[in-house]
């Protein structure tokens, strides 16, 4: 299956267990060259909606932090004023002032948290669900590259990390920015000498910003990487318990699991000790400066050439923007996160969707180039054609023998046939191709004489249903696993054709709710759901991968008594291991190297085709049928 992944795509120096060479590595390499505020930047269409509350939120709290910066003054008043001429009544007035500021201030920021929660929870919900959708509309062979987990933890923790950047990080950067701005200003004024004293530290902590940025911006991909690789250990662990606890693997898998989750926590710590290298230079350098404006400034007051009203708003300024300063550390570092957690969602946003569902108007001008027109009269019925197609995996390597070569085939309307050819010959990649589940890499397959490239997918799943070798179900009722958005009064008559009718048994009937992936169901009424999911929406092209391997001898029979009604209208392609399968169909071909070198019937093939008689003999079934 999946031979190359995204795993700890950014990972440079920590590479996840597969490391990754496709091309969303590329892409995310080239992503990294792009400052974080570009990459941030691409977050607009999403923010732009809730723009006014964001902005009006920012206003205010820029107005609540100057608000802030106001009490200094007022204390240099008092100390100056009433304290200096000893009236009791002017401290008074001095001390409801502070305390209105205060609660000003208070009020202010509460009001900002208040205007920010609900939009940014919508753009979350909104960014979320933009991912699922594409998600569903990329090709297989995407979702063959990407591991789940790093699928998975960009829907949850990426778009937790970009919610908390919108309400906090993101405000506060350009708050306390302005706020440290109109402090420093206010010390300036209060004293020139002071005011350069303190600003000493800008140089050497903006410098260590810089650099930080670099580094904890390659630190925090890496361990965003490796949650999603962790996530896959996970969901891999969870899915096949059956499987670790059937080998006794538990041991080896926890051992796995350990190793990657040490890994992660080593990033973990390299991005604390990061952090606290920038919280030293950030909080030590302008403690030092206060420190030292404190010892100069109380030696201008002994001088009487500063009044201690000025050295106490001053000093109270500097002090009132401790956190604004200190505080840049930890938002740099939520907004480097924030701008590794957008370059993985758009990884998988900029991945192309299936082209069909978008380019409609490709597909009429195709259709109408094959002088089929699809709407106005259908077309004459002339089956299932695949003609000249070849295809190679995307991901193989181009120079690698193609899985099918120059395939011919057709399939008449109303005829079903066979595909039998031995494990790994492309049986199940040829049925891949007609609901296009992949492209074609040359050639092509025509419905009635429609080229399915040109066709929308919707009018071509429409026409063609699958069942897949692998029965997977949904959390869901019966009910749903089987219609999946086909008329309820064709539930029935599916069950019916599947020989399904041990679900009416069920506890809740076909209400019943069957677990993650049907694993409360056994792999014969499982692959029976399946089967009623092909045939409930009575499509034209009916296409079975192996569709009776889990049942047993007398279900089976039961199964193709049915399906030889439905089959009897619809143009099928069936695969086929067993001779018995191989019966329910008009025709057989063979497939052998990638392409079909036989097509005739059972019995002409058994007959005339070595290999055709060894592959049918392997079974005592076919053997016996070979004999005859
Ligand atoms: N997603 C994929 N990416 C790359 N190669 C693949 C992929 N899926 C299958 N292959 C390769 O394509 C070849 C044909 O596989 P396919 O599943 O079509 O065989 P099959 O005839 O259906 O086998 P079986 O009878 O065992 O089901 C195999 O060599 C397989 O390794």
């Amino acid at each position: 299956m999946a031979t190359t992944t995204p795993s700890s795509a950014g990972a440079e120096d920590q590479a996840g267990p597969e490391a990754s060479t496709d091309a969303a590595d590329g892409k995310s390499g080239a992503a990294r060259e792009r400052s974080t505020v570009r990459t941030l930047l691409r977050l607009w269409p999403y923010v732009r909606p809730v723009r006014v509350r964001l902005f009006a939120a920012a206003f205010v709290a820029i107005v609540a932090s100057c608000i802030g910066l106001v009490i200094p003054l007022v204390l240099k008043w008092m100390v100056d004023g009433p304290i200096a001429g000893r009236d009791p009544a002017g401290v008074w007035l001095g001390a409801l002032y502070l305390l209105l500021l205060g609660l000003a201030e208070a009020l202010l920021f509460g009001f900002r948290r208040w205007l920010v929660a609900r939009p940014l929870s919508h753009v979350e919900a909104e960014m979320r669900a933009d991912l699922y959708r594409h998600l569903q509309r990329l090709p297989v062979a995407f979702h063959d590259r990407w591991p789940s987990g790093q699928l998975l933890s960009r829907a949850t923790t990426d778009l937790m990390l970009l919610r908390m950047f919108l309400a906090f990080p993101l405000t506060f950067l350009l708050v306390n920015g302005v706020t440290i701005v109109v402090g420093v200003v206010i010390m300036l004024v209060q004293d020139r000498a002071l005011g350069l004293v303190v600003l000493v530290p800008a140089v050497p902590v903006l410098v260590t910003c810089v650099v930080f940025e670099k580094k904890y911006a390659q630190a925090s991909r890496a361990a965003q990487d490796q949650v999603g690789d962790l996530t896959t250990v996970v969901e891999e662990s969870v899915l096949g318990i059956r499987v670790i606890k059937g080998f006794g693997r538990h041991r080896s898998q926890a051992r796995v699991f350990r190793e990657l989750s040490g890994r992660l926590r080593g990033m973990e710590l390299r991005k604390a000790r990061l952090l606290a290298t920038i919280l030293g230079v950030i909080v030590t350098l302008p403690e030092v400066a206060i420190g030292a404006a404190l010892v100069l400034g109380c030696v201008r007051v002994a001088d009487g050439q500063l009044s201690a009203g000025t050295l106490v708003a001053f000093l109270s300024t500097a002090l009132a923007l401790r956190w604004p300063v200190d505080s840049i550390g930890f938002l740099l570092a939520m907004s480097q996160e924030a701008g590794t957690a957008t370059e993985r969602y758009f990884e998988v946003m900029d991945a192309r969707p299936e082209p069909g569902v978008t380019e409609a108007p490709r597909a009429q001008a195709s259709s109408k180039a094959l002088g089929t027109p699809r709407r106005t009269g259908a077309p004459a019925p002339s089956g299932l054609r695949f003609e000249n197609v070849t295809f190679r995996y995307p991901d193989a390597p181009p120079d690698s023998p193609p899985v099918l070569d120059r395939v011919d085939l057709h399939i008449r309307p109303g005829e079903s046939l066979a595909l039998v050819g031995a494990t790994g010959s492309g049986k199940t990649t040829l049925t891949a191709l007609v609901p296009r589940l992949y492209d074609v890499t040359s050639g092509r397959i025509t419905l009635d004489g429609v080229d399915i490239a040109g066709m929308p997918r919707e009018e071509l799943r429409s026409k063609v249903a699958v069942a897949f070798e692998d029965p997977t179900l949904f959390s869901a009722t019966v009910k749903e696993n089987v219609l999946m958005g086909a008329p309820q009064e064709e539930l029935e008559r599916a069950l019916g054709v599947a020989q399904a009718g041990f679900v009416y048994g069920l506890p809740d009937g076909v209400d019943t709710q069957v677990g993650e992936q049907g694993l409360s169901l056994s792999g014969g009424q499982r692959q029976r759901l399946a089967l009623a999911r092909a045939v409930v929406g009575r499509p034209d092209f009916l296409v079975l991968d192996d569709p009776l391997s889990a049942l047993d001898v007398h279900t089976e029979a039961a199964v193709e008594a049915a399906l030889r009604r439905v089959l009897a209208d619809t143009t099928a392609l069936i695969v086929a291991h067993r001779p018995s399968t191989v019966l329910l169909a008009d025709r057989v071909a063979l497939l052998s190297g990638g392409r079909i070198t036989a097509v005739g019937t059972h019995h002409e093939l058994l007959h005339g085709n070595p290999e055709y008689a060894h592959l049918m003999a392997a079974d005592p079934a076919g053997e016996r049928e070979a004999q005859r």
